[in-house]
């Protein structure tokens, strides 16, 4: 496969863009280095680089794409929106219209409000929960990525109950003490941090389902208890679903949990592809935004048209029946391929998988928590991942980032697919 055009656009996107990206995880620097593939176009599951080779797209954009590229369905609703106006400034009729949307696939929301990014939706959703208690410092899974605001970019300390330590330059050593950071899944660690700080607790973040070290569900039991305790020490359950928001079903995972979290940050599939944040929950919680309440939380661009009715048109789309189903079944014969094509080549894996996403993790050890997925051969995924991409098949260049099918993959993109990591697994 060539990439000769790829490598001279990065070259010269070196000169311009810091890094040569937009977000350091486009970069390859944690699967050995080299030119990131630059893409031209995509449609449906599969998208094509700039030298004309084609990818089947297993990275959907981290997640957002999750009814493939340029679905005609949400083209023609962005189409729409760029004809009629994409911002007004104003409320508009879309914003409600999608607010009941999600309001009818998730009971749990009350009240929304809609903002630009994952980041955004997560920050509101910390400062909500400091307002309506009146408390400061907040509790984090190790491992789990909530954007990229201060409170957040804080890494495990050497204990359960040690305070956070800054894990990017620029962030005050004032902010990072705010946040105590446990490893999921550990109830005796999580139970020891609420000893120390749960009269301090604002509120505890919780991807119900984990999706940034790979796919890791909570155990059984585990996020009962944080709840349950959380709500005997007065601070609030704050669901990160900016991945997990309509990814496996239509509605939240708390929902297929069976778990009521106070507040839900989503993101990503909500969008159909274009800039998005939402955030909701309780009407007493929600009430404390402004302009109702204290809690302030703005935006030029928030609710914006195109937006809206990309992210209604998304949903119509996943609202048709059969589309989760047919992504699991998909996901099962990936699952179930690629497991056999490793034990073939004598290549010890782990996989996770929830429906249409899942992770491969080169470790012979269960995947439960960060520890265990930071512990997983690096230096291997980094080959596997060159070798699938010079078979056409794109994923994260991270051992942390999961795969993620679209509607719009088929059983014949699988076998493809398969032939693929079966030729990778030979060669690694
Ligand atoms: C669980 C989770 N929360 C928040 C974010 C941040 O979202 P965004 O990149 O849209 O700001 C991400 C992004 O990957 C995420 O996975
Ligand atoms: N799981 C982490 C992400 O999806 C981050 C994407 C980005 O910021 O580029």
């Amino acid at each position: 496969m060539n990439h000769t055009k790829s490598e001279q656009l990065h070259e010269e996107a070196l000169q311009h863009i810091v890094g040569g990206v937009n977000s350091p995880s486009r970069s390859y620097k944690a699967v050995g280095g080299g030119a990131p593939v630059v893409m031209a176009r995509g449609k449906g599951a599969y998208f094509w680089d700039v030298d004309g080779n084609r990818y089947i797209d297993y990275l959907a954009a981290y997640g957002p794409i999750v009814t493939g590229h340029g679905h005609p369905h949400i083209a023609k609703a962005i189409a729409h929106a760029a004809e009629t106006g994409v911002l007004f400034g104003t409320p508009t009729e879309h914003e409600i219209t999608f607010a009941k949307m999600l309001k009818e696939a998730i009971p749990t929301l009350d009240k929304v409000r809609f903002n630009n990014s994952g980041t955004e939706a997560v920050m509101t959703c910390v400062r909500v929960a400091r307002a309506f208690t009146g408390r400061t410092k907040i509790m984090k899974f190790a491992g789990c990525y909530h954007g990229h605001f201060d409170q957040v970019l804080v890494a495990a300390g050497s204990g359960p109950a040690t305070l956070g330590t800054p894990d990017s330059a620029g962030v005050p050593t004032s902010v990072a003490t705010e946040v105590i950071t446990v490893p999921f899944n550990n109830v005796e660690a999580f139970d020891e941090a609420v000893t120390v700080w749960g009269d301090q607790l604002a509120g505890i973040l919780i991807e119900p389902i984990v999706g940034n070290f790979g796919i890791v569900e909570p155990n059984p039991g585990f996020l009962e208890h944080v709840h349950a305790v959380a709500k005997e020490k007065g601070f609030l359950t704050i669901h990160d679903e900016v991945i997990t928001a309509f990814r496996f079903h239509y509605g939240a995972a708390h929902t297929m949990l069976g778990l009521t979290p106070d507040l839900v940050a989503m993101g990503k599939v909500i969008g159909g592809g274009l800039p998005i944040g939402a955030y909701g929950g309780r009407k007493e919680v929600m009430d404390t935004v402004a302009p109702l309440g204290p809690a302030y939380q703005a935006g030029t661009m928030a609710g914006n048209p195109a937006s809206m009715q990309a992210g209604i048109a998304c949903l119509e789309v996943l609202k048709q029946p059969g589309i989760y189903d047919e992504m699991d079944r998909l996901g099962a014969l990936l699952e179930q391929g690629i497991l056999a094509s490793a034990k073939k080549h004598g290549v010890t894996i782990t996989l996770n998988r929830l429906k249409g996403a899942f992770a491969v993790y080169f470790t012979d050890e269960k995947v439960e928590n960060y520890e265990q997925a930071e512990n997983t051969d690096g230096e291997t995924f980094g080959r596997f991942f060159k070798l699938l991409v010079s078979q056409g098949i794109n994923l994260a260049p991270s051992k942390y980032e999961a795969w993620f099918l679209t509607t719009e993959h088929t059983e014949a993109d699988v076998e493809e697919t398969l032939k693929a990591v079966d030729y990778a697994f030979s060669k690694l």
